[in-house]
């Protein structure tokens, strides 16, 4: 298995460059996705964070109220510490079963983890590759703004609690630069598949 860990700030083109590597045959996992399985209904994650945030964080199925609690997280960073410190452990934990479950499958598969918060968290992965993807918090401010629909407040708020791009690039072993077309990123995502697809497996 040849293992990919992909990062970068929200909106830089994280998700298009996992599609693309997809297309390739690439095996993907999620870590938005997962840690929303982390707080799925009846898991310890979500009994933790009611408890802390309390039921104004509850939607009327008993499912998390993403909404509510994106309200005062991303303005209170004492709250997003405290998510984080509840959330990310389950997602860490989630994240090793799936990539090993992806390794067992398929020795030589090349298994890409795109994980929006990888110099946030506090965990180690054994990636042989960190990918970044750069656009600038101007470009990626104007994407969530008019591709999105997000206020530009909300836009500002998410931006401000992420790592800065000098905290990103430091630990990239590549840069994509997703700042110019689209075509330009896919023809770096194809460059990058190319590099990796004869790695030699572990
Ligand atoms: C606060 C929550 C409920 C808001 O949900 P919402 O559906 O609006 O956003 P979603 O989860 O789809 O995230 C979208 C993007 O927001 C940014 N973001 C999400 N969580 C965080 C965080 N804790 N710190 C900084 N940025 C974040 C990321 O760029 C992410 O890709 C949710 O983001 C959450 O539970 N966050 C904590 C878990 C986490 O860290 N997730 C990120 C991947 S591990
Ligand atoms: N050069 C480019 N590279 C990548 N995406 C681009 C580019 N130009 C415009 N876009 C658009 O910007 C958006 C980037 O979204 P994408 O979901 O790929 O980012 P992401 O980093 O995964 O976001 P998030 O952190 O919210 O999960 C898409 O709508 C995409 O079409």
């Amino acid at each position: 298995m040849y293992l990919i860990g992909l990062t970068g700030g929200i909106a830089s083109g994280k998700s298009t460059i996992a599609r693309r590597l997809a297309e390739h045959g690439a095996v993907l996992i999620d870590a938005d996705q997962l840690s929303r399985e982390a707080v799925e209904p009846g898991t310890p994650a979500l009994a933790a964070i009611v408890d802390r945030f309390g039921r104004t964080v509850l939607a009327p199925d008993g499912g998390l109220d993403r909404a509510a609690l994106g309200g005062i997280v991303f303005s209170d960073p004492e709250a997003l510490a405290a998510l984080n410190a509840i959330v990310h452990p389950a997602v860490h934990n989630l994240s090793a079963q799936r990539i090993a479950d992806a390794g067992s499958a398929d020795p030589g598969a090349v298994v890409v983890y795109d994980i929006p918060l990888l110099v946030e968290s506090q965990n180690e992965y054994p990636f042989d590759l960190i990918v970044v993807a750069h656009a600038t918090g101007p470009t990626r401010t104007k994407r969530l703004i008019e591709t999105r629909g997000m206020p530009a407040a909300e836009a500002a708020r998410r931006i401000g609690a992420q790592a800065s791009d000098d905290e990103r690039l430091a630990i990239a072993d590549l840069v994509i630069d997703t700042d110019g077309s689209l075509d330009w990123t896919l023809t770096q995502a194809d460059r990058l598949w190319e590099r990796v697809r004869t790695a030699p497996a572990d």
